[in-house]
């Protein structure tokens, strides 16, 4: 199956104005018959705060000197967070951290504290504690791993993901990827292809507004379609903008505009509305304007949590359940509660018996 939307048709999308955005936008409308908007509910546990790149973006890397950066959480506190998030009915641990955080002296000293020789293997097992001391399902989201290591990380995990962030191999010149060598495309591209043929039910996405043009963002949707195409692992897509942190080396980057934004969620919709893959718009770095993207075609919010932050855009708060729902229903939808692996994915072709078992528990 292949889209029948060209990189010219794309481009018409992302460069409309006036009434052929309304136009656009009204086309999405078939794709939302069901009228349900899907969240999961998650807490959001930041392993290690030490990472090898270095994102002009980003707001969650911390220095090994930093004497307030997280170098390694251990089992009892991630154990302590996953207990307290299991009382307020979290399904999904979102394990999100600095990739190849391994390469830094500190951490590797930690990890040989806890008896370990690499982090995939810590990874694996707190998500494999996590199966077994709570009822939460795992998703991992730690930057790029080698075949090997996702075939790992595929049997204590529901589902995982990455970024891809943007096809474009010039922005490894701007400050967005200049200091980062895990967010060459090529790299990405190949964590994604090999969750592909492993079978690992995937998240991935694009971020807005890091100097990207408009050809760029079309390639990057089309490069995404590629992968699903050859796999059907793709479960959803992240359309997330660009939001400046006090701080960060991209502090004064202008954000993108509200219409990119409505332009790039309506191209997400039309160039996979023959598929079950769904759109997902993060609800906290949109306060007020969110509930547009619904009638752009976007259908998840994606994780939401009652007991964490979200520690990469530390500066927006989740709304609430009870706020999502409001704003959810006042646009003409239903809020629906998922798991971290979409429905179409729980079966012995993608999980193994026990992380079926597990999830069907709930
Ligand atoms: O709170 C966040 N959750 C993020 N999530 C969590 C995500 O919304 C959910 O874990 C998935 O939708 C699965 O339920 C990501 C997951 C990925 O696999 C890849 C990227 C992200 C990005 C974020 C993020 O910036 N903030
Ligand atoms: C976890 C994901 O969060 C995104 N990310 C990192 N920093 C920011 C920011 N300032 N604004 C929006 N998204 C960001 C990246 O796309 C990363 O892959
Ligand atoms: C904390 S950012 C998300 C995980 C990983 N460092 C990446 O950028 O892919
Ligand atoms: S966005 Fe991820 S890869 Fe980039 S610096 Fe932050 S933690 Fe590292």
């Amino acid at each position: 199956m292949t889209s029948n939307l060209t990189k010219e048709d794309i481009l018409d999308i992302l460069n409309a104005t006036d009434s052929e955005i309304i136009k656009y936008m009204s086309e999405t409308i078939k794709y939302q018959e069901n009228k349900l908007i899907t969240y999961s509910k998650n807490v959001f546990i930041p392993l290690t705060e030490i990472c090898r790149n270095d994102c002009g973006y980003c707001n969650f890397k911390k220095n090994p000197d930093d004497p307030e950066a997280i170098i390694l959480k251990s089992k009892e506190e991630v154990l302590e967070t996953l207990k307290e998030a299991e009382q307020y009915g979290c399904k999904e641990a979102l394990f999100t951290f600095g990739e190849d955080a391994d390469e830094e002296e500190v951490v590797q000293a930690r990890l040989e504290e806890f008896g370990y020789e690499t982090m995939v293997d810590y990874v694996v097992d707190i998500c494999q504690m996590t199966l077994d001391e709570t009822t939460l399902i795992p998703h991992t989201n730690g930057g790029n791993y080698s075949y090997d290591d996702l075939k790992k990380l595929k049997e204590v995990n529901g589902s995982m993901g990455l970024m891809l962030e943007n096809s474009s191999k010039r922005l490894m010149e701007l400050p967005a990827h200049k200091k980062s060598p895990g967010k060459n495309p090529e790299i990405r591209m190949e964590t994604i292809e090999n969750a592909g043929k492993l079978k690992i039910p995937y998240t991935t996405g694009i971020l807005i507004g890091i100097g990207e043009t408009k050809e760029e963002v079309a390639d990057s949707l089309l490069a995404i379609r590629d992968l699903y195409d050859k796999y059907d692992h793709i479960q959803e897509v992240i359309i997330q903008n660009f939001t400046p942190i006090p701080g960060i080396e991209m502090e004064n980057w202008p954000e993108p505009s509200f219409l990119d934004m409505i332009r790039t969620v309506i191209a997400g919709t039309l160039l996979f509305g023959d598929t079950d893959v769904s759109i997902q718009v993060p609800p906290n770095l949109n306060n007020e304007t969110a509930q547009i993207f619904l009638l752009c075609g976007a259908d998840d919010w994606g994780g939401v949590s009652p007991v964490s932050p979200d520690f990469v855009n530390i500066t927006s708060p989740w709304p609430g359940i009870d706020e999502l729902e409001k704003l959810t229903v006042d646009a003409g939808f239903e809020l629906t509660e998922r798991l971290c692996v979409y429905e179409k994915y729980v079966n012995s072709e993608w999980l193994n018996d026990s992380l079926i078992d597990q999830i069907s528990r709930f």
